[in-house]
């Protein structure tokens, strides 16, 4: 009884205030690049979604200053505390249920179904295990899907000459989608889905969701999901064989308790087609467009391809790792083109206290601004030179072979997030996109049609989007 008494009371409600208020004056000492929050969110008619590529290199710059490197942002979807990447090991020692993914927020969860990527890591198991083990299996099949989507794509086009010229970014949706995953929900929707939410204030998605065409569109295609994988769930639980080698089979192997339901596997199987095909084939559609740009370096790269997979016939993980001119060519793409501005973009689920003292109360949401990182003259010299043998040469150093690679993350690399927080898919990626070049340069001469060059990519708040548009021409080569 005695707990519940006023003066208790009283205490309680003051320590509590106390503590909320020595929390938020922390938080608040943290510098702000850019306008404060406003009450109702923000939506991609922001600031930040047009200014984002300079606030992001403004908060850089003044890394010295700011708190050893950190700062406030208000993005589309959330305020932030930008971390420099010197405290990403203060991170490391966390669980993931502090240090939490943000699908919920950042990807319209509820609306998109990707907040079943929150519900536990079996995404993350898969693909760092089972999925990466696999490689040197799936190569062959994949290329062979890869292979048949492209002459059927080809069957379908009109004939320029002797070439053809196709939407590069649609194309390589398609050629990721057959090789990798039996999509049964077209990809683009979920992003269509979260950027057309995000053209309104938070509190009016759950209002203007049912009226999106993006968004019934989903929905329809979330039944279609559940009525396609549903019996082959069942079926697979049933004659567990070991004769399927595949995402799905994977996951009913791997999940337990809650996560075995079938309505949450075909949830996490979407969420899964989502991380995967969107990010690979956008990474493959501006390789292939920096090689466009640089002709001399499709002959390099042909020749490698030509010399490590004895031309075309010997695809294996012995073979793909042998490709170490493609994979620093497709690195140093990756370094100058990321996806985006910022990496690691996670919710704190509780207060974590950083190596120079600041603490982040719980409930506070945090990025890695690697984009300038990646252009720092600190970390590569003469940063905005394209050096395809960047990394190949770095390679060649003694004690080095292993270093350096595409899928490589470390203390100043962060492409794909940070350290036992990065994408686990990155191995099978790095594999896929390879597949694609295999099958591309060994059977066509490309090019960018006459007059046309690589376009420029658009800053779309946190986002760098390639053009959806561009074509590239394919002209059939006579086999050798
Ligand atoms: C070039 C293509 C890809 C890029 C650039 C990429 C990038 C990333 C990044 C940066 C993250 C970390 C996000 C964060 O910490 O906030 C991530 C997470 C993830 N990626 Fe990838 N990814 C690619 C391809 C793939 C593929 C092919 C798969 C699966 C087959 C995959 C599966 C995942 C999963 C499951 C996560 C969430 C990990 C978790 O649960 O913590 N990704 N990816």
């Amino acid at each position: 009884m005695d707990v519940f008494s006023f003066p208790a009371l009283a205490g309680l409600v003051f320590a509590t205030a106390s503590l909320l208020l020595l929390l938020r004056s922390r938080k608040s000492r943290i510098p702000r690049i850019g306008p404060k929050p406003g009450f109702l969110g923000n939506t991609t008619k922001s600031y930040f979604f047009q200014h984002s590529q300079e606030m992001i290199e403004e908060g850089y710059a003044k890394r010295f200053l700011y708190k050893d490197g950190l700062y406030s942002l208000w993005t589309t979807d959330m305020d932030r505390v930008v971390v420099s990447h010197k405290f990403m090991k203060d991170f490391m020692p966390l669980p993931r249920s502090t240090v939490r993914l943000t699908a919920s927020r950042r990807h319209a969860g509820p609306y998109t179904g990707l907040d079943i990527a929150e519900e536990s890591s079996l995404q993350f198991e898969v693909c760092a295990g089972q999925l990466s083990q696999s490689i040197g299996t799936l190569a062959r099949p994949v290329l062979d899907e890869i292979s048949y989507c492209m002459n059927e794509k080809l069957r379908t086009v009109n004939k320029t000459g002797d070439s053809y010229a196709l939407a590069v970014f649609p194309l390589m949706i398609e050629l990721v989608t057959s090789g990798v995953a039996r999509v049964f929900v077209g990809p683009e929707l979920c992003p269509k889905v979260t950027s057309d939410l995000q053209a309104h204030y938070r509190i009016f998605h759950p209002l203007v969701a049912p009226f999106l065409e993006s968004y019934r569109s989903i929905k329809s295609r979330f039944s279609l999901a559940r009525q396609l994988l549903t019996p082959l769930i069942e079926e697979r639980r049933l004659s567990n064989d070991g004769k399927y080698q595949d995402m799905m089979q994977w996951l009913i192997d791997s999940a337990k308790g809650k996560d075995a339901e079938t309505d949450r596997l075909v949830r996490r199987m979407l969420f899964l087609n989502m991380a995967a095909i969107h990010t690979t084939a956008e990474v493959s559609a501006i390789v292939l467009m920096e090689l466009c740009h640089r002709p001399e370096c499709i002959v390099m790269i042909r020749e490698e391809i030509r010399e490590a997979t004895n031309n075309g016939r010997d695809i294996s993980l012995a073979s793909l790792k042998k490709l170490k001119k493609t994979d620093s060519f497709i690195r140093e793409s990756h370094r100058l083109d990321p996806l985006g501005f910022m990496t690691f973009n996670r919710h704190l689920a509780a207060p974590v206290k950083l190596s120079n003292g600041t603490l982040l109360p719980g409930n506070t949401y945090i990025s890695m601004a690697h984009y300038p990182a990646q252009r720092d003259p600190e970390y590569y010299p003469d940063p905005l030179t394209f050096d395809a043998l960047r990394f190949y040469n770095l390679r060649q150093k003694e004690g080095q072979a292993e270093r350096h690679q595409f899928t490589a993350v470390g203390p100043d690399v962060f492409n794909w997030g940070v350290g036992k927080f990065a994408c686990p898919g990155r191995f099978w990626a790095s594999a896929n996109i390879k597949l694609i070049l295999v099958e591309l340069l060994l059977k066509y001469d490309l090019g960018f049609p006459q007059g046309e060059t690589k376009p420029e990519r658009v800053v779309a708040g946190e986002k760098l989007r390639t053009s959806f548009t561009q074509r590239i021409v394919f002209k059939p080569m006579a086999r050798g």
